[in-house]
């Protein structure tokens, strides 16, 4: 069976002084799916564009199905499909027209499952490609991405530009499509919710860094925020894997990474607690936002947050 695995490793990329990635290592198995998380600007469009082969790393290697794309870059383009967050396509053609223009670039190109796609994502087929809708250009821009049966599948922020509704539907047909295809797939996003029904793992870019990285359900049981009484942890010392720290009344929300061993320590220390789930969201917004610079109970004054 050939490889269809995805690996960026220690790799680092600089525009002039500006630091772009620094260390950034991302693994994904045949036939899984990785959400590449990241605000704005965190280098999730940089990170593809290396992978591809499009622009080159200052430093660390890439491999897309063990391939290297600075060297075979049109080895690598045959066995991958790539939707670009911005596609342009040809408007003044049909999807009909389009997909007879594409055939002869790919060899393995498939007319029938290219049809067959755009006929279940409701796609007219004889309209002009400027006349679509965005939520039909962006189908339409998955079906023809994948119409040469990609083992890899990379998508950067697909439903960028798409309404609520739009996004949920385009994520439902995403997951269709791309499970029953078997593709390993590469999703950058920095919208939360539409990822949790796709990834079976997460990646959070932080500026450049990868801030974490897992299976969706093990960062979700990992990440926990944690409700504690203000004057009960006084002097206690700071959990290990600490994101983010606020105070509500009299108490304390903490969300820890590895909750698990801090309520190990709270009930060692028969000190009460309540464990909230978090989304995916909120799990996110920890990383990239959380502040824990004033855990603030360190030295035992509680005076300091009243
Ligand atoms: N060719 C380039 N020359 C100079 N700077 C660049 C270039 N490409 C990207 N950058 C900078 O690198 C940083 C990361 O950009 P990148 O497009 O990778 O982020 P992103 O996570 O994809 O953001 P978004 O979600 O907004 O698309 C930004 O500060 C951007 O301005």
């Amino acid at each position: 069976m050939s490889d269809s695995t995805i690996h960026v490793d220690r790799v680092t990329k600089s525009f002039g002084s500006q630091s772009v990635l620094q260390d950034v290592s991302l693994s994904v198995p045949a036939g899984q799916t990785l959400a590449l998380l990241g605000r704005n600007g965190a280098g999730k469009t940089t990170t593809i564009r290396v992978l591809l082969g499009l622009i080159p790393a200052d430093s660390g290697a890439v491999r897309l199905g063990g391939i290297d794309p600075s060297v075979d870059p049109l080895k690598v383009r045959g066995q991958v499909g790539y939707l670009a967050e911005d596609q342009t396509m040809y408007g003044w053609m049909t999807p009909t027209e389009l997909i007879r223009f594409l055939v002869p670039f790919y060899p393995t190109w498939d007319t029938q499952r290219a049809e067959d796609c755009i006929r279940r994502f409701d796609i007219p087929r004889h309209t002009r490609i400027g006349r679509l809708s965005k939520g039909q250009a962006v189908k339409l821009g998955l079906a023809l991405a994948t119409a040469h049966r990609p083992a890899i599948v990379i998508l950067d922020d697909p439903s960028m530009g798409l309404d609520p509704i739009a996004r949920k539907e385009f994520n439902r047909d995403l997951v269709e499509h791309l499970q029953s295809s078997g593709a390993t797939v590469l999703y950058s996003s920095h919208l939360l919710d539409e990822v949790e029904s796709v990834a079976d793992a997460v990646a959070i870019l932080d500026q450049g860094r990868i801030v974490r990285v897992g299976e969706t359900e093990s960062v979700r049981t990992e990440v926990k925020r944690i409700l504690v009484p203000l004057t009960s942890i006084a002097g206690t010392s700071r959990p290990d894997g600490l994101l983010d720290v606020r105070r509500y009344d009299d108490r304390l929300a903490l969300v820890c990474d590895d909750a698990e061993a801090y309520i190990e320590r709270l009930s060692a220390q028969s000190i009460p607690f309540d464990v909230v789930d978090l989304s995916l969201d909120e799990i996110f917004e920890a990383f990239v936002i959380g502040r824990t610079t004033d855990w603030p109970i360190a030295e035992a004054d509680t005076s300091v947050l009243a």
